[in-house]
C-alpha cells in the first residue's frame, strides 16, 4: 500500500511538473510576443521636410517637400507638400532696390512657417536657386547680382530654418534637375531596373531661358552638353542645353526688336490680335543683354499696334532662330549640336501655360490641329478675345505670338515632327508634385539620390512578427508533448521495473 501510495504521489508530482512547465512556457512565449508586439509596433512617421525657392525671371515659387526620414534615399518617397507663389515679378527685377527682392519673399516664407510642425523649422534645409534672369543681370553687372543675392540671404537667415544658401543655377543644371524630377516622380529610375532603358525627356520653357534635356539614342558628339548621372545603380549619359534669352518674354523682345518702325514712332506687331494697342517705353523695354537698345529708337516711346497675321507672325518669329550654320553633324538652331529628338518627353511651365490655354494640352492632339487652333486665336480681333477668355490681359495678349513661338522653337528649333508631335506630353503636375527642376535640385543637394540602389531590408515588421509566433507555438507543442509522453514511459518503466522485482 504505501508503494501504490508512492505512485500516485510522483505521477501527481509529474503532472504538476507538467503543468508548470506548460504555464511557464506559456509566460515566456507571451513575453515574447509582447515584446515583439511593442518593439515592432509602427512609430509615428517620421516626417522630414525641405523648402526650395525657385526664383525665375519672370517670378518666385516657393516649393515645400516631404518625406520619411528612414526612406530618404528609396525612389518615389519625396512628395509636393505645398506651393506658394510670391507676389510681384523675379528677383532680377529689384536689382534697383535690392531690399525689396527680399521683402517679397515674406508672405510665402511665412507660409512655410505655418506649413511645417515648429519642431521641425530648425533643421529643415531652405535652398534658392536663381535662374535665367539672374544669369542676364550678372552678365550685365555682376557685382548687382551678388548684391541682390546678398539681400536675399540675409532675408532668409532671419526665418528659424536652416537655410542653405542663394545660388544661380545654371542652364545645365537647371535641365538636368528638370529631368530628374519628371523621371523621378513618374517612377522611371525604379521600373529602369526591371525593364528596358526608359527615360522621359524634358523640355521647359520659362520667361528668360528655354531647356532641353534627354538621353540620346546614340554617343554625344559635344562635351560641353553632355552629363553623366550615376543614379539607383545605373548610368545615364544625357544631352542637355538652355538657351539663354530663349525663354518666352526674352523671346518676344527679341522679335520686336526685329520689327520695323514707321517715321511717327508705330510698330505693327503680326503677333499681336488686330485692335490690340500697347505703348513701350524704349529704355525701360529694351533692357537685357538679349536686346541691346534697336538702332532705330529715335523714339523714347513706341506704339505697338496688332495686326493679327499668322502668316507674317509665322515669318517674323522663325528671324530669331538662326538656322544658316552648323558645325556638328546635326543642330537645333544658332549652330548649337543636338542629337535627333526620340522617345517620349514632358513638356513644363509656359510649354504647358500655352497650350492648355489652346486646349491642347491633352494627348493624342495632333501637330496640325494646334496650328488651326493658334491661327484661329490670332485672327480673333482683340476686344472679342478679352470677352471670350478671362484671364490675365497680359498673358491674353501675348499668347498669338507664344503660340506660334512655342510651334516654331519644338519644330524648326528642336525638329519634332508631325510623328513625333505626340511624344511630347505637356504637363504641370505629376501625382500632386509640381514639375519643374526645384524637386530635382533638392534631391541633389541633401544627397537623397544614391548612385546605388538602397539594399533591400532583411525582413518586413510583418514577417518577422509571424516568424516569432509561429516559432513560439511550435516550441511550445513540441515541449508540451515531450514531457507528456516522457512522464509516461517514466510510468510505464518504473511498472515494469517494479512488476521484474516482484
Ligand atoms: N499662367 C501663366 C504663368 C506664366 N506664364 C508665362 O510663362 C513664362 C514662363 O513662366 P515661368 O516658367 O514661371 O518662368 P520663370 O521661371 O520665371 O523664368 P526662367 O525659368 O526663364 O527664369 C513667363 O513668360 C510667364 O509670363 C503664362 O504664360 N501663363
Ligand atoms: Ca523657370
Amino acid at each position: 500500500m504505501p508503494e501504490a501510495r508512492g505512485g500516485t504521489k510522483s505521477s501527481h508530482w509529474r503532472r504538476c511538473l507538467v503543468v508548470i512547465t506548460a504555464v511557464l512556457l506559456l509566460v515566456v512565449i507571451a513575453v515574447l510576443v509582447i515584446v515583439a508586439v511593442r518593439q515592432n509596433r509602427p512609430t509615428p512617421p517620421n516626417l522630414k521636410f525641405g523648402i526650395v525657392l525657385d526664383a525665375g525671371s519672370s517670378h518666385t515659387g516657393l516649393f515645400i517637400y516631404q518625406w520619411l526620414a528612414e526612406k530618404m534615399n528609396d525612389t518615389g518617397v519625396v512628395r509636393q507638400r505645398d506651393s506658394c507663389s510670391v507676389k510681384g515679378p523675379g528677383i532680377s527685377s529689384y536689382w534697383a532696390d535690392v531690399e525689396q527682392a527680399g521683402l517679397s519673399l515674406r508672405d510665402c516664407l511665412n507660409e512655410a512657417k505655418r506649413s511645417i510642425p515648429v519642431e521641425q523649422h530648425r533643421e529643415t534645409p531652405v535652398f534658392l536657386g536663381a535662374t535665367a534672369g539672374m544669369r542676364l543681370l550678372r552678365s550685365q553687372n555682376s557685382s548687382q547680382a551678388e548684391k541682390l543675392l546678398q539681400a536675399v540671404e540675409a532675408f532668409i537667415h532671419s526665418y528659424p530654418f536652416d537655410f542653405q544658401g542663394a545660388q544661380i543655377v545654371t542652364g545645365a543644371d537647371e535641365g538636368a534637375f528638370g529631368w530628374i524630377t519628371i523621371n523621378y516622380l513618374m517612377g522611371n529610375f525604379l521600373q529602369d531596373m526591371a525593364g528596358p532603358h526608359e527615360t522621359v525627356g524634358a523640355l521647359d520653357l520659362g520667361g528668360a531661358s528655354t531647356q532641353i534635356t534627354f538621353v540620346p539614342d546614340g554617343e554625344i558628339e559635344s562635351l560641353d552638353n553632355s552629363m553623366h548621372f550615376r543614379l539607383y545603380g545605373k548610368n545615364y549619359e544625357m544631352y542637355t542645353h538652355s538657351y539663354l534669352c530663349y525663354g518666352k518674354d526674352q523671346a518676344l523682345k527679341m522679335f520686336l526688336q526685329k520689327l520695323g518702325v514707321s517715321a511717327n514712332g508705330t510698330v505693327f506687331n503680326p503677333c499681336f490680335n488686330e485692335g490690340y494697342e500697347k505703348s513701350i517705353n524704349v529704355s525701360n523695354f529694351f533692357t537685357s543683354p538679349c536686346t541691346p537698345m534697336p538702332p532705330w529708337t529715335t523714339h523714347q516711346t513706341l506704339r505697338v499696334i496688332g495686326t493679327g497675321n499668322s502668316h507674317q507672325c509665322r515669318d517674323h518669329v522663325r528671324q530669331i532662330f538662326n538656322q544658316s550654320s552648323c558645325a556638328w553633324n546635326q543642330c537645333s538652331f544658332n549652330g548649337v549640336y543636338q542629337p535627333h529628338v526620340w522617345g517620349k518627353y514632358g513638356a513644363i511651365s509656359a510649354f504647358y501655360f500655352v497650350m492648355k490655354f489652346f486646349n491642347m494640352d491633352k494627348e493624342k492632339v495632333s501637330l496640325d490641329e494646334v496650328k488651326v487652333a493658334v491661327d484661329k486665336f490670332c485672327s480673333t480681333p482683340w476686344d472679342q478675345a478679352k470677352n471670350e477668355y478671362k484671364i490675365k490681359e497680359k498673358y491674353l495678349s501675348e499668347n498669338c505670338f507664344s503660340g506660334h513661338y512655342v510651334l516654331i522653337l519644338l519644330v524648326d528649333g528642336y525638329n519634332f515632327t508631325s510623328s513625333t508631335w505626340n511624344n511630347i506630353q505637356f504637363m504641370k503636375k505629376i501625382g500632386g508634385s509640381d514639375a519643374g527642376w526645384t524637386l530635382g535640385y533638392m534631391l541633389n543637394r541633401t544627397n537623397m539620390i544614391p548612385a546605388e540602389l538602397p539594399r533591400p531590408k532583411p525582413m518586413s515588421k510583418a514577417s518577422y512578427l509571424s516568424v516569432m509566433i509561429i516559432f513560439s507555438l511550435l516550441s511550445f507543442c513540441w515541449s508540451s508533448v515531450c514531457l507528456y509522453s516522457g512522464g509516461r514511459f517514466a510510468d510505464r518503466d518504473r511498472r515494469i521495473w517494479r512488476r521484474d522485482l516482484i
